[in-house]
C-alpha cells in the first residue's frame, strides 16, 4: 500500500523576471519533483544560488512559479490567491536562517508567540496554555515570555523562531538554512531539537542547507541541487556511498566529518575523473 505524499512537487519551473528598463528574466529552478510524506524530513543541499531557498519560497506562495505544479495534502496550492494562501498558515510555515532579523525586536517573547494564535481566533485561555506547550516543546523557560529578543543568544532566538512556527501546529515547516547563523555546538542543540519535535509531533521539513554534513543527520532523504535542478536523490548511506553526480562528489570532498581514508579514496577517484566529462556532466 503506498501512501498518498503530504506535499508534492511536479517539473516545478520558476522563472524571476528584472524590474529594470530593461526587462530580463532568469530561470532559477527548472524541471523539478519533490514528494514529502508526513513525518518525513526531506533534505536540499547544493551550492550558493542552486535555487534551494527558490523551491522553499514556490512552496510557500512567494516565488514566481511559471510552470508545474505543487500539491500539498491533494490540494493545488500553486497559484493560490493571497487570502487562500491565508487559510495555509496553519498547515505549512517557514523557519529562516537568522534568528537575530526574523523575530520583532520590540515584541516580548509571550506577544511574539501569542501573535499567530489570536491571528487564529484562539481565546486568551487557549492561547495562554498553547504558549505553555510551545515552551515545554523548545525546552524554554517560562519566565522568558516577560523577556525581549535582544536578551536571548542566537540559539535561544531560534527557539523562539521554531516554538513560533509551531503555534498553529502545522504540518509542514520549511526550514530555510535555519543552522547556518549558529556556531557548531549550537547547530547541534537545535538540530536535535528539531528531530524531537519532528518526533513529538509528526511535522514533516523540507530542510534546506548547503552543509552536507547537516543535511545527513537532519534528513530521511536527501536531494542535491546544482544549477536551478535536482541532480542527485538518495538517503545519507546511498549518498555518501555512491554519489554518481560530480558536483554530488565534490560537496562529500569538502566535507570536514567525512571519513580521511574514505576521503582519501574519493579525492583519487575525482582526480581521475576527466576534466571535461566533469564539466560536460555539470553543465545542465
Ligand atoms: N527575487 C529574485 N529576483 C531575481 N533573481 C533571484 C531572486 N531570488 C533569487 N534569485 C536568483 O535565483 C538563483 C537561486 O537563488 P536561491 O536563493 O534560490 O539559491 P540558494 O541555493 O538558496 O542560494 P543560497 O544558499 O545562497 O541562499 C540565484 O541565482 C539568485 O540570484
Amino acid at each position: 500500500m503506498t501512501t498518498e505524499p503530504l506535499l508534492q512537487v511536479n517539473d516545478l519551473e520558476v522563472t524571476y523576471q528584472s524590474r529594470g528598463l530593461r526587462r530580463t528574466s532568469f530561470k532559477a529552478v527548472a524541471g523539478v519533483d519533490l514528494q514529502v510524506q508526513s513525518g518525513e524530513t526531506i533534505g536540499l543541499v547544493g551550492e550558493s544560488g542552486s535555487g534551494k531557498s527558490t523551491i522553499g519560497r514556490a512552496i510557500l506562495g512567494m516565488a514566481p512559479v511559471t510552470a508545474g505544479r505543487i500539491e500539498f495534502a491533494g490540494r493545488n496550492i500553486t497559484h493560490l490567491p493571497r487570502r487562500d494562501r491565508r487559510t495555509l498558515a496553519s498547515d505549512i510555515q517557514v523557519i529562516f536562517q537568522d534568528p537575530y532579523s526574523s523575530l520583532s525586536p520590540s515584541l516580548t517573547i509571550g506577544d511574539t508567540l501569542a501573535e499567530p494564535l489570536r491571528a487564529s481566533g484562539a481565546s486568551r485561555t487557549e492561547a495562554s496554555r498553547r504558549i505553555g506547550e510551545l515552551l515545554d516543546l523548545v525546552h524554554l523557560p517560562s519566565d522568558a515570555l516577560q523577556r525581549m529578543p535582544r536578551e536571548f543568544s542566537g540559539g535561544q532566538r531560534q527557539r523562539v523562531a521554531i516554538a513560533r512556527s509551531l503555534a498553529l501546529e502545522p504540518r509542514f515547516i520549511v526550514c530555510d538554512e535555519p543552522v547556518s547563523a549558529l556556531d557548531l555546538s549550537t547547530q547541534a542543540r537545535v538540530i536535535d531539537l528539531l528531530i524531537e519535535v519532528q518526533r513529538r509531533t509528526g511535522v514533516s521539513y523540507l530542510f534546506i542547507s548547503h552543509d552536507l554534513d547537516v543535511i545527513r543527520v537532519m534528513s530521511h532523504r536527501i536531494a542535491v541541487m546544482y544549477r536551478g535542478r535536482i541532480v542527485e536523490t538518495g538517503d545519507g548511506e546511498q549518498i555518501s556511498t555512491m554519489p554518481t553526480h560530480p558536483y554530488t562528489q565534490r560537496l562529500l570532498l569538502a566535507s570536514p566529518l567525512a571519513d580521511p581514508a574514505a576521503q582519501r579514496v574519493r579525492r583519487k577517484e575525482f582526480q581521475q575523473l576527466p576534466a571535461a566529462e566533469f564539466l560536460e556532466s555539470s553543465d545542465i
